[in-house]
C-alpha cells in the first residue's frame, strides 16, 4: 500500500474498499463441505456489504451493531484470515487479531501455543524466551499453561489469547469481543493494557456490545448493520444516533420486529454486486453534483467494486485439487504450518491462500522451520 498522510501527519494503517462477503446457508457441516466441491442450490446471503472505511495510526475504532450484523466478518477480513469476496483490503503493518479461541490449538498446551503463535507473528526464539514468563504471568493460568488448550474454559482462552497478542506488539489490533468474557480484573488489566497501546500511537479495532466501554475507549465508531456500513464518525455522534436507533427497536412491536428484521434480511439475500456499484455510483454522483462522473471514475469504481478475491474465483475441480495437496502437505508438516487447525481449514479452504500472501511466503518458511523443530524436540 503507498504510504499515505493526512495533513495532521497521520499515516493510514487500513483502508477497506468495497468489501463484500457472501456465505452459502448450509444447514449441516456435511452440506458445507459439499458446497465447497459440488454444485448445491443452498440460499446464499451477503454477510458483509461494499464495506469501505479507511483507519490511521493512532485511532480506536470500536465496530459495534446488532448480533449478526457482520462485525467478526469484517474483522477475520481485515486481519486476513478470511478473503472477502469481493473488494479489497490494503494493511500498511502487522495485523493481530485477539478472538476468543483465534489461532489456539486445542491438542497443545498453553505454554506450546504462546511459543507457536508468538513463531507464527515473527518473534524469535529468544524474544520468546525473553517474554515467555510475561505472558504466562499476565494471562494469570498459572499451572493450568502446561494443560490443553482444549481443556480451558472461553475466558481462559480468551486470556491466553490476548496476553500472546499484547505481548508480540502488533502495530494493528483487533480485539473481537476477548475483552468480554474474561473475569472483571482480568478485563481491566486488558483494558489498562490497550490504554498503553493507544498511547503509543497503535491502531486498535475493537468489537464490544458494551456500549459504555465503546464511548470509553473509542475515537471513531464503525456501525455495521446487517452487513452494511450504517454510520462511520466520531464516537459521539455514531454512539448518540446508535443509542437512538436501539431505544427506537425496542419501542417496536414484536410483529413490527420481525418485519423489520425479515426486510433487512430479505435484502442480504437479495445484494448483488452490480446492484451496489449502481448505488455507488448514484450515491457520488450525487455527494459531487453531476450528472455523471468521469468515465475513467466509473470504471475504477466499476473494477473495485466487482474485483474478486483470487480464493473465491477458483472452480470446484481446482478447489478440491488444491484442498488434496494442502490436505497432504498438512498430514506431512503434523498440521502445525500455518497454525489454521484442521476445523478453519475445513470450514474455509481459501483461508490458506490469504495467509500465503508473497509478502509472507519468506518469513512464514523459516517460521515453519523453526515450528518443526519445536515439535521434533517434543517428541524426542
Ligand atoms: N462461516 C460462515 N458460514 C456461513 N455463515 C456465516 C459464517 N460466519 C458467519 N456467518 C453469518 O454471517 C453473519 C454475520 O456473522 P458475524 O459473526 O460476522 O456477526 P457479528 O456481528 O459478529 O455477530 P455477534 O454480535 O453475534 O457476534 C451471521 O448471519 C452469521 O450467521
Amino acid at each position: 500500500m503507498d504510504e499515505i498522510v493526512t495533513n495532521e501527519n497521520r499515516t493510514l494503517k487500513v483502508r477497506a474498499e468495497y468489501v463484500t462477503k457472501q456465505y452459502e446457508m448450509a444447514p449441516t457441516k456435511s452440506d458445507k463441505m459439499k458446497s465447497l466441491f459440488l454444485k448445491t442450490n443452498f440460499p446464499k446471503f451477503w454477510a458483509v456489504r461494499g464495506v469501505s472505511f479507511e483507519a490511521y495510526e493512532g485511532e480506536t475504532i470500536a465496530v459495534v451493531g446488532t448480533n449478526g450484523s457482520g462485525k467478526s466478518t469484517l474483522m477475520k477480513i481485515v486481519s486476513g484470515i478470511v478473503p472477502p469476496t469481493t473488494g479489497k483490503v490494503e494493511i500498511n503493518g502487522e495485523t493481530s487479531l485477539i478472538a476468543i479461541n483465534a489461532g489456539l490449538k486445542g491438542n497443545m498446551s498453553g505454554r506450546e501455543n504462546i511459543r507457536l503463535k508468538a513463531l507464527m507473528l515473527g518473534m524469535t526464539d529468544s524474544e520468546i524466551d525473553e517474554k515467555m514468563d510475561d505472558i504466562i504471568a499476565f494471562s494469570e493460568l498459572g499451572d493450568f499453561i502446561d494443560q490443553q488448550v482444549k481443556n480451558y474454559s472461553s475466558g481462559m482462552k480468551s486470556k491466553l489469547g490476548f496476553s500472546i497478542s499484547v505481548h508480540t506488539n502488533p502495530d494493528i489490533l483487533i480485539v473481537d469481543e476477548a475483552l468480554s468474557v474474561g473475569d472483571a480484573t482480568f478485563n481491566r488489566k486488558s483494558l489498562a493494557k490497550i490504554k498503553e497501546f493507544q498511547e503509543q500511537g497503535k491502531t486498535i479495532f475493537f468489537v464490544s456490545h458494551s456500549l459504555g466501554q465503546v464511548r470509553e475507549m473509542a475515537d471513531k465508531v464503525l456501525w455495521m448493520h446487517y452487513g452494511e456500513v450504517r454510520q462511520f464518525g466520531p464516537t459521539k455522534e455514531v454512539m448518540d444516533a446508535y443509542d437512538k436507533f436501539v431505544s427506537d427497536y425496542k419501542k417496536l412491536s414484536g410483529k413490527e420486529q420481525a418485519k423489520y428484521r425479515n426486510d433487512y434480511r430479505k435484502a442480504q439475500q437479495e445484494f448483488t454486486v452490480d446492484k451496489f456499484y449502481e448505488s455507488e455510483l448514484k450515491k457520488q454522483r450525487k455527494s459531487l453534483n453531476l450528472d455523471v462522473l468521469p468515465a475513467k471514475e466509473e470504471t475504477r469504481i466499476y473494477e473495485a467494486t466487482h474485483k474478486r478475491h483470487l480464493a473465491e474465483t477458483w472452480s470446484k475441480t481446482e478447489k478440491i485439487v488444491f484442498t488434496g495437496l494442502v490436505l497432504l502437505t498438512l498430514f506431512v508438516a503434523d498440521k502445525v504450518v500455518l497454525n489454521l487447525g484442521m476445523k478453519n481449514i475445513i470450514e474455509n479452504p481459501s483461508s490458506l491462500v490469504t495467509n500465503w500472501a508473497p509478502s509472507k511466503i519468506h518469513s512464514l518458511n523459516e517460521r515453519h522451520a523453526h515450528i518443526q523443530s519445536i515439535r521434533n524436540g517434543k517428541e524426542k
